[in-house]
């Protein structure tokens, strides 16, 4: 369950929830962001792909030091003098892998943040006990962009509106790049995840359809009532667009975030590490923005 890295009461910066209403404080984001600005920061990659890279490039223009970069090909690079030297490991690879990568780097005395999706129904339970009983710093988030941050609002606050309108039926959608691995995505778990949290009817999600690469459908649209259907399709080099669509028989209603680029999801994991450099234990989205 990804609910599981809810972390509520820990310290807020950027944005206050006030009755229920998303309300930004009087200081700037920029303004915001730049109180946390933690210079000359000692950064380890673990996983160098595409969320890597813009990673790098995004942590060298904030004036930090990539001390160390671990790939599939040097992960001996572990117990090197460099990779222990890290203010935090930022670990972006597979949902096969990130389990171990955060093994080793806490092995190292080194914290993590991560954005590796697909790994939580196998480890998720451990990596908890990991971070609040052995003294573990792992900041996780499905989604690091402050777009999604805000979306994830929306969809809550939304949800607690249609909770009380039974004719609409609810379902989502997430498109993908053809790389990617996991479906449905871990943005899409977590927001559906929230909104069974919010709406009544619905208890759990299910797979719903999955579109190929070559247009290909498999899968079903049939679910049971109690049931929240999420469709996937993988499309082209598409960096993510998740839809939550309420549907009755009168009209519906969509909301849809699109992300343009790899960009805020690579700033996003940035300021996560600057956060988590003086920061313990299980740390989520909620301790960067709250609404
Ligand atoms: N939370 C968020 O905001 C976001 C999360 N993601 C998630 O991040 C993950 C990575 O995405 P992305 O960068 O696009 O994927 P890529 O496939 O582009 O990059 C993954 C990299 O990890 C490397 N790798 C594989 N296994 C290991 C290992 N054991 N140790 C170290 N490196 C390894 C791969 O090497 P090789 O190519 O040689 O196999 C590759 O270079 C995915 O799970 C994705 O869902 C992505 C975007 C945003
Ligand atoms: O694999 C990706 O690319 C992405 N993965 C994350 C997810 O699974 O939700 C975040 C984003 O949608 C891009």
């Amino acid at each position: 369950m990804q609910q599981l890295f809810h972390n509520a009461g820990a310290e807020k910066f950027i944005f206050t929830n006030k009755s229920n209403e998303i309300q930004v404080k009087s200081l700037s984001l920029r303004e915001k962001i730049s109180a946390y600005y933690l210079k000359n920061m000692k950064i380890a990659l673990i996983g160098y792909g595409k969320m890597g890279h813009m990673i790098e490039q995004i942590a060298l223009e904030r004036g930090h030091e990539i001390v160390s970069i671990i790939d599939i090909d040097n992960r001996g690079d572990f117990a090197s003098e460099a990779f222990r030297s890290a203010d935090v490991a930022i670990e972006f690879t597979t949902p096969q892998t990130a389990y171990d990568n955060y093994l080793q780097a806490f092995a190292a005395g080194v914290k993590v943040v991560s954005g590796s999706t697909g790994w939580i129904p196998e480890h998720g339970e451990e990596v908890r006990r990991l971070c609040r009983e052995e003294g573990h710093t792992l900041f996780w988030s499905s989604n690091f962009s402050l777009g999604v941050a805000i979306f994830g609002a929306v969809n809550r606050y939304l949800a607690r509106i249609m909770s009380g309108f039974p004719a609409y039926d609810v379902k989502m959608e997430e498109v993908h790049h053809v790389h990617k691995l996991d479906a449905p995505s871990g943005t899409a778990i977590t927001l559906a995840e929230d909104l069974i949290h919010a709406i009544g009817r619905k208890d759990k999600w299910v797979k719903g359809t999955f579109t190929a690469p070559d247009g290909t459908v498999s899968g079903t649209e049939a679910c049971a009532t109690n049931e929240l259907r999420i469709d996937s399709v993988r499309r082209g080099e598409v960096p993510g667009i998740h839809s939550v669509v309420y549907d009755s028989e009168a009209d519906s209603i969509t909301i849809t975030h699109d992300a343009h680029n790899r960009k805020g999801f690579a700033l996003g994991a940035v300021l996560a590490a600057e956060y988590t450099a003086t920061h313990e234990g299980l740390l989520t989205m909620d301790d960067l923005f709250q609404f």
